[in-house]
């Protein structure tokens, strides 16, 4: 018996083509994204892999690209389950700010240590900051858990009890959950999966749009360790330029 997972980061945002940092910023997809959510829904049915379910953030790019991509696939209709638990980093006071100027500015060692490392969380946003998130009303219930900056490491610790609680159980009465979220989210969920260290995980990227497939066995390791994705060319070629983003 395995559990069969998909994992889809959102389609390409207005952000991610203007290259700005965006963590807990509600933009939209772009026309490619659009297109590259729809491509992902129709890879989906090539695969013969169908969602039963589907867990999204509470976020834009990531719940319509999970519409996008379950409409391609004529599955439209599964239940859906969102929290905030599975949004992008938050990317404190760097939200808003462009990528290049950012490396420009502060160098490559602390550009990649905010960017990427797992425990040094770029400075908080203010919470009268034009990007901050302080008074949105999807979040009001979350009181002092709200997050003002993160890291990785604080990704994987408010995503792991949703993981437990509500993934998982999915898994295990055998569905097929596609889990619809983002770069950072996603990274820290592969993490996990795959047992990679602090150090390593730095240089793991997930590219827009491109399912990722997990098949688990019953003590939900990986059969393939990092997964397989539906189209690997085009995911390898894209998680390079993710890689790439500020040069
Ligand atoms: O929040 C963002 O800017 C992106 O979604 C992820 O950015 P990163 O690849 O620079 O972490």
């Amino acid at each position: 018996m395995t559990y069969t997972l998909v994992l889809l980061r959102h389609g390409e945002s207005e952000w991610n083509a203007k290259n700005l940092f965006t963590g807990w910023v509600d933009v939209d997809l772009t026309e490619k994204g659009r297109a590259e959510a729809v491509r992902g829904g129709e890879l989906l049915v090539e695969a013969g892999l169908l969602p039963d379910i589907v867990h999204t953030s509470l976020q834009r790019r990531a719940i319509t690209t999970a519409h996008l991509s379950l409409d391609a696939a004529d599955r439209h209709w599964i239940p859906v389950k969102r929290s905030w638990r599975l949004n992008e980093r938050h990317y404190g006071a760097l939200q808003g700010k462009d990528k290049k100027q950012t490396l420009d500015e502060y160098g490559e060692e602390q550009f990649m240590l905010w960017r990427r490392s797992f425990d040094t969380p770029p400075p908080p946003i203010e919470d009268d900051d034009e990007w901050s998130q302080s008074g949105d009303p999807r979040y009001a219930d979350l009181g002092a858990e709200m997050p003002r900056t993160e890291c990785l490491k604080d990704v994987i610790a408010r995503f792991l009890p949703y993981w437990d609680a509500e993934i998982v159980p999915d898994l295990q009465t055998g569905k097929t959950v596609l889990v619809a979220a983002h770069g950072n989210s996603l990274r820290a969920l592969v993490k996990h999966l795959d047992g990679i260290s602090d150090e390593d995980i730095a240089g793991l990227n997930i590219p827009t749009g491109m399912p990722l497939v997990y098949r688990l066995d019953e003590d939900l390791r990986p059969t393939v360790a990092g997964g397989e994705y539906l189209d690997p060319e085009a995911a390898a070629a894209a998680a390079a330029a993710v890689a790439n983003q500020g040069r």
